[in-house]
């Protein structure tokens, strides 16, 4: 069981932006890394898995078809974070995980707090429960939307650049977690994200687009090859796997310059 996407297009307005995303797979349990230059369609991609943007072909999750599904039957099964985060709601924040917790029938109020203070405990949130949404800095803000995706413990979960606004500490400890999260639910996690290297780090799988086309998908060392980055990033890189350390994916130069 897992998350297939076949011969998926979507136009917003005249314009195509995904004109042909086909041959993707994400397994459950690991992490799959979602990487392309700045406009591929990566944003448009998980937009149109999660029913935002509207698209034609298949995305089958288990064994549905998602495009088939309303928004609202999506909304049972995923749960997508955007890149940009609204702070205007007046909440706090243990009063936004708790809003963004799915509700379960006959559950005592009890365990649905029990369950919001655990979650902040483990992200290390505590200290900000009482804060509102408004007065978070970028990287608290972007902490507490990630306690709010992972506490409505979808089956695939779609996270559109997570780790942009965290320091080089939060970075890692959130994707260590979330990586070992989706092995303990054995959850489906797709990631868009830039640092190749933190990608290479803690992703099994890849999908890499450019210009709204599949370019690849696989494991990180068949498709991180100074070849595959060359041609999608138009950068020279070092490419490196050491034994006993993490991948080191290094930009060296840019093949084109700025101002000729
Ligand atoms: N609402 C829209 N109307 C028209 N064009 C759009 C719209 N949203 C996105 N696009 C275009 O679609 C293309 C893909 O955008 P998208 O945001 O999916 O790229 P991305 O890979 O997520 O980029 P980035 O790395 O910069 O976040 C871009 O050329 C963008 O300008």
């Amino acid at each position: 069981m897992s998350l297939r996407i076949e011969r998926l297009t979507c136009r917003i307005g005249r314009t195509e932006i995904l004109p042909g995303v086909t041959g993707l797979h994400a397994r459950p349990g690991e992490l799959t890394a979602l990487i392309g230059p700045n406009g591929a369609g990566k944003s448009t991609l998980l937009k149109a898995i999660a029913g935002i943007e509207r698209a034609e072909g298949e995305a089958t999750l288990d064994t549905h078809s998602l495009i088939a599904l309303s928004l609202e039957a999506r909304a049972e099964r995923l749960y997508y974070l955007p890149q940009e985060l609204g702070s205007q709601a007046v909440l706090s924040v243990f009063e936004a995980v708790l809003l963004a917790r799915r509700t379960r029938v006959h559950e005592p109020s009890s365990a649905a707090l029990v369950q919001v203070r655990d979650m902040l405990r483990t992200l290390e949130l505590e200290p900000l429960a009482e804060r509102e949404l408004a007065k978070l800095s970028g990287g608290q803000r972007q902490r507490v939307a990630i306690a709010q995706a992972v506490i409505r413990e979808p089956r695939l979960l779609l996270l559109d650049e997570p780790t942009s606004a965290l320091d080089l500490h939060h970075q890692l400890q959130v994707l260590d977690w979330l990586e070992r999260l989706a092995a303990e639910r054995d959850m489906i996690v797709v990631i868009a994200i830039h640092d190749l290297s933190l990608a290479a780090r803690f992703a099994r799988h890849f999908w890499v687009l450019k210009e709204g086309r599949t370019v690849a998908c696989g494991e990180p060392t068949e498709v991180l090859t100074q070849a595959c980055l060359r041609d999608v990033y138009a950068i020279e890189a070092r490419v490196e796997w050491p034994a006993n350390e993490p991948p080191r994916i290094t930009p060296l130069a840019a093949t084109r310059r700025l101002g000729g």
